[in-house]
C-alpha cells in the first residue's frame, strides 16, 4: 500500500527524472547530430585535404629535383661520351642524394642498360626481369616522367616512390632515365600523426582496392576492400577515379563508419579517411553521462529535502493533534492511546502503575478577579511547573478545564504519594504571575494505583474520588482511596 507521502515523492521524482531526461537527451541528440554533420562536412574532408597537400608537397620536390637531373648537361654529356668514369656519375648521384635528402638517386643508361646509383653500378636492367619493367615502360611513355611505387633494390627493398624522369640527348633522342626515390615511411609517419591527433584511420588503396600504405596503427588488410565486410558496400564508389573527394558511410560491427575518399591521380591511389561514429560521439556521450549523474544527484537531493520537509510537517501536525495548545500537555484522545500502551508495558513487566489527578484550587476566583487571560497564564505556568518535577517516562495530560492527570510508570502507590506531595509543595511555594502581579496557587491531588483487573475507568474513578476527598478536606492536600 502506497501512502500519500510515497505517492507525492514518486510524483516529484517522476517529474524531475522526466525533465532531466528530456533536457539531457535532447542536448545529447542535438550535439551528436551537429558533431556528425561537422565531421562529414568539415572534419574528414579537411584531414583528406591536408594529407593530400602534404603528399603533393612531398612529391613535387623530388619531381623538381629529378627534372633538374634529367636536364643536367653533365648527366647527358656523361652518357653521350660513353659512360667512361663510373666514379664521376656515382659522386654526382651521391651529391644529389645528400644535398636534397632523398632516399636514393639513380640513372639508367639506355645504351649500356647500366643502373647507376650512389656506389656505382648496381646492376644491368633486363627486359625479361619483372623488377626492371618500369624502365622499358618509361622508355616508351609519352609524359616526361612518372611516379612509381616499388621496393628499392639499392636500399634493402624499402618501399619507395620513384620519380622516373626521361633523359634525352641534344637531338631529342631517349638516352636513359634518372630521378630520385622517396621513402614511403615519411608519408606513413605523417598519417600516423594525423591518426593520433584526430582518432581517424587513414590509409591508401591501390586501383584494385588493396591497402598499399597505412600507418603502423592501421595494419594493411590482406584483401581488397571489395571483399572486406562493411566497407565493401561502398568499395566501388571509393575506387572511382573521381576528381573531387566523396563523403560516404558504411555500417560495421553495429557502428556507422564515416568515410572521406579521394583519388590521387599522381599515384593512381585512393586516399581514405575513416572515423568510427562511436569514437567521434564518445566525448558527447561522456557529457551525457555526467549530466545524468548530476541529474540523479539533484533528484536525490530534492527528494531528501522534500522527505525531510514532509516528515517535519507531519510531525508538527501529529503533535498539534495530540496536545493541548494552551499547556502543551497531551489531550484526552492522545492520552487514551498512551495509557493503553503504558498499561500493557507495566503488566508485561510486572511493574506498578499509578495515576495522580490534579486540580487547581479555587481557580474560578483567579479567573474572576484577574481575568480569563491571566487565568490562562497561571494555568500554563502551573502545567510547566508540574511537568518539570516529573520523569521523562511519566505522562501528563490535560484532563479537564483546570485538571491534569499524571501517569507514573513503574511507580507503586507509596512513591506516587511522595511525588504528589512534592508537586503540592512545589506549586504552593511558587509565585505565579497573573496580569503583572503575583498570584499564589495551591493544588489538590488524588492518587490511585492500578490494581490487577482494574479497568482504566476504575483507576481514574478512584483517583477522582481521592481528589474529591482532598477538596473536601480543605484543598492543598494529597489524598488516596484504597482499591
Ligand atoms: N482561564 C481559564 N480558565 C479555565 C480554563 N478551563 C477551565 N477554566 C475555569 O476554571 C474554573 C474552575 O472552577 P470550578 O470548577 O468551580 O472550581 P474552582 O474554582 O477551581 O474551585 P475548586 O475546584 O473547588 O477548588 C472555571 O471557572 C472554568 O471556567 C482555561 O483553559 N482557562
Amino acid at each position: 500500500m502506497f501512502t500519500e507521502r510515497t505517492r507525492l515523492l514518486a510524483r516529484i521524482a517522476l517529474l524531475l527524472v522526466a525533465g532531466f531526461l528530456a533536457v539531457s537527451l535532447g542536448a545529447y541528440w542535438v550535439s551528436r547530430d551537429t558533431l556528425r554533420h561537422n565531421l562529414a562536412a568539415e572534419g574528414l574532408p579537411l584531414t583528406g585535404d591536408n594529407i593530400y597537400s602534404e603528399i603533393q608537397k612531398d612529391i613535387l620536390r623530388p619531381v623538381f629535383i629529378s627534372s633538374l637531373m634529367a636536364n643536367d648537361t653533365f648527366v647527358r654529356d656523361w652518357l653521350l661520351s660513353g659512360e667512361k668514369d663510373t666514379a664521376q656519375i656515382a659522386r654526382y648521384l651521391r651529391e644529389i642524394k645528400e644535398k636534397y635528402g632523398t632516399l636514393t638517386s639513380f640513372l639508367v643508361s639506355d645504351l649500356s642498360a647500366n643502373y647507376y646509383y650512389v656506389d656505382g653500378v648496381l646492376k644491368r636492367v633486363r627486359p625479361d626481369e619483372p623488377r626492371d619493367a618500369w624502365f622499358y615502360r618509361v622508355r616508351e611513355m609519352q609524359p616526361a616522367y612518372e611516379l612509381n611505387v616499388d621496393p628499392d633494390a639499392a636500399n634493402r627493398d624499402i618501399k619507395t616512390i620513384f620519380i622516373n624522369y626521361r633523359v634525352f640527348d641534344y637531338d631529342g633522342r631517349f638516352i636513359g632515365a634518372t630521378g630520385v626515390g622517396l621513402p614511403l615511411a615519411l608519408v606513413a609517419q605523417q598519417i600516423e600523426s594525423y591518426e593520433t591527433r584526430f582518432r581517424r584511420r587513414i590509409y591508401f588503396l591501390d586501383a584494385a582496392g588493396r591497402v598499399v600504405l597505412a600507418s603502423g596503427r592501421t595494419p594493411p588488410a590482406a584483401a581488397s576492400i571489395r571483399e572486406t565486410p562493411g566497407i565493401r558496400d561502398v568499395a566501388e564508389r571509393i575506387l572511382q577515379r573521381h576528381g573531387s573527394p566523396q563523403q560516404l558511410e558504411y555500417a560495421h560491427d553495429g557502428a556507422t563508419v564515416l568515410v572521406n575518399a579521394r583519388h590521387i591521380p599522381e599515384l593512381d591511389w585512393h586516399l581514405v579517411v575513416e572515423q568510427n561514429d562511436a569514437d567521434a560521439v564518445r566525448p558527447v556521450r561522456q557529457v551525457l553521462l555526467v549530466n545524468l549523474a548530476i541529474s540523479a544527484l539533484v533528484t536525490l537531493l530534492v527528494l531528501t529535502t522534500a522527505l525531510i520537509a514532509i516528515n517535519r510537517y507531519q510531525h508538527r501536525l501529529e503533535k498539534a493533534a495530540a496536545t493541548d495548545p494552551l499547556t502543551g500537555a497531551l489531550n484526552r484522545l492522545a492520552f487514551d492511546v498512551v495509557f493503553q500502551v503504558a498499561l500493557r508495558d507495566c503488566q508485561r513487566n510486572g511493574q506498578a502503575l499509578s495515576a495522580i489527578l490534579i486540580d487547581l484550587d479555587l481557580f474560578k476566583q483567579i479567573n474572576d478577579s484577574r481575568g480569563h487571560l491571566a487565568g490562562d497564564q497561571v494555568l500554563r505556568a502551573a502545567a510547566e511547573l508540574i511537568r518539570s518535577q516529573l520523569r521523562e517516562a511519566d505522562v501528563m495530560a490535560r484532563w479537564g478545564g483546570e485538571e491534569f492527570l499524571v501517569l507514573l510508570r513503574d511507580c507503586p502507590l507509596e512513591n506516587a504519594l511522595n511525588v504528589a506531595e512534592k508537586l503540592r509543595v512545589t506549586v504552593a511555594a511558587h509565585d505565579f504571575a497573573a496580569g503583572g502581579e503575583t498570584q499564589p496557587l495551591t493544588i489538590s491531588l488524588g492518587v490511585a494505583e492500578h490494581a490487577a483487573g482494574d479497568s482504566a475507568e476504575a483507576l481514574f474513578h478512584r483517583a477522582d474520588r481521592a481528589l474529591y476527598q482532598a477538596k473536601r478536606n480543605g484543598r492543598n492536600r494529597v489524598e488516596t482511596t484504597p482499591a
